[in-house]
């Protein structure tokens, strides 16, 4: 949470020439606020609609930058979805930097009660899923979302052409 995720994604769609989506953005347009969700729902039930919302994006024949929300990776079925044919970029922040950014955990449900706390509970529960979806960690503590953007289509050109090669040496 807070690492960055949405406002990376608008770049880098754009600078990629695709379109941007966040998955957040299109749970609201589908469902309404995402604390209301919760409120009236409860977590397993937005969770269930987080993963059709994004198993839609991810089904789709165009390429595009998706964005997606930070508990995403809960969920196996996305998780299996994302190691088919996706680039996933796992992008990291300090704690402190994080709170910042999040202006203290304000409209989200997951961080209610002590945001610091609860922060570093949810990232020790999830660094390791968030670790086996991705093909690259990026640290964006201090960075700017451009600096950002040029690194990830770095790391994305330079797979590209890799499998490129595979598949000439493998026709
Ligand atoms: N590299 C950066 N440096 C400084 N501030 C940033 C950076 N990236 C994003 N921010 C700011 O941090 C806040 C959170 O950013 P953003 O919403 O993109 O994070 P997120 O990972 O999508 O969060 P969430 O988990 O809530 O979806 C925003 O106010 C944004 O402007
Ligand atoms: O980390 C989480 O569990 C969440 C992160 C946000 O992106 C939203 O998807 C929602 O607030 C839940
Ligand atoms: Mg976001």
């Amino acid at each position: 949470m807070g690492s960055g995720k949405s406002t990376l994604g608008t770049v880098l769609a754009r600078r990629l020439g695709l379109q941007g989506l966040d998955a957040d953005d299109l749970f609201v347009a589908q469902y309404g606020p995402i604390a209301d969700y919760f409120s009236t729902r409860g977590e397993p039930a937005f969770r269930q609609a987080e993963e059709d919302v994004i198993g839609e994006v991810l089904s789709r024949a165009a390429p595009c930058v998706l964005s997606l929300g930070g508990g995403a990776v809960l969920s196996a079925l996305t998780r299996d979805r994302l190691a088919r044919g996706s680039h996933v970029v796992y992008l990291t922040v300090d704690e402190g930097a994080a709170l910042k950014r999040l202006d203290g955990g304000a409209g989200r449900p997951v961080l209610a009660g002590d945001p610091g706390r609860t922060w570093r509970r949810i990232l020790a529960e999830r660094h390791g899923l968030y670790r086996e979806v991705s093909q690259w960690t990026v640290d964006t503590t201090g960075r700017s979302t451009t600096d950002l953007a040029e690194q990830v289509i770095r790391l994305i050109r330079t797979a590209e052409s890799a499998s490129e090669d595979h598949r000439s040496v493998h026709p």
